[in-house]
């Protein structure tokens, strides 16, 4: 049976700069990630991904802009992941080390695609152009993309249909 897991993934930008973090363990270990991670029973989305956000950084946020949603399949695993992106220009306080993430500032036009999720670099240039986007990608492992669709929308309701490729 196919189940779907629901995700979070938040990208903070700062006087010019985005900050990642170096995952230190888990899922995406070893390679610069956005702040996020499952969302719990009785939270909603944007709660996990503002609980997330300071868990792994220690940075808060009033408002996030959800700007994208990605699904992700692995062959031969059962699980899908169901992203939900969000952006913030206006966290506040200073990032600090946690147990699971190293953050960092990079510069907008020095972001280290190589050492990130290989989607990334696909989809980034449409969240830094303030684009509204979903799409979808199948892994084979974790470092090969066999197949995505990746499509910019008009509204953030239509990041709520469940429709082809999505
Ligand atoms: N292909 C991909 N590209 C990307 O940029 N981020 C991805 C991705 N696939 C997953 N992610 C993100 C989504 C989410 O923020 C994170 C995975 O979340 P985790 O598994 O770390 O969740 P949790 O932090 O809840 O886990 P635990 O701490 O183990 O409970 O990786």
């Amino acid at each position: 049976m196919v189940t779907t897991k629901l995700l979070t993934l938040v990208i903070v930008v700062r006087q010019q700069k985005i900050l990642l973090g170096w995952k230190k363990r888990g899922f995406g270990a070893n390679r610069w990630n956005g702040f996020g991670g499952k969302v719990q029973p009785g939270e909603t989305i944007e709660e996990g991904a503002k609980r997330e956000l300071w868990e792994e950084s220690s940075l808060t946020v009033d408002n996030l802009e959800k700007v994208g949603r990605i699904k992700f399949e692995f062959v031969d695993e059962t699980e899908l992941l169901d992203v939900h992106i969000f952006f913030t220009d206006s966290c506040k306080g200073e990032p600090l080390e946690s147990d699971e993430m190293l953050p960092q500032w990079f510069d907008l036009d020095k972001i280290p695609f190589d050492e990130m999720w290989v989607d990334d670099i696909i989809w980034f240039p449409l969240l830094l152009q303030k684009k509204l986007f979903k799409g979808y990608f199948k892994f084979k492992g974790h470092t090969t993309i066999l197949e995505y669709t990746l499509q910019e929308v008009e509204e953030l309701k239509e990041l709520e249909m469940e429709e082809s490729g999505f």
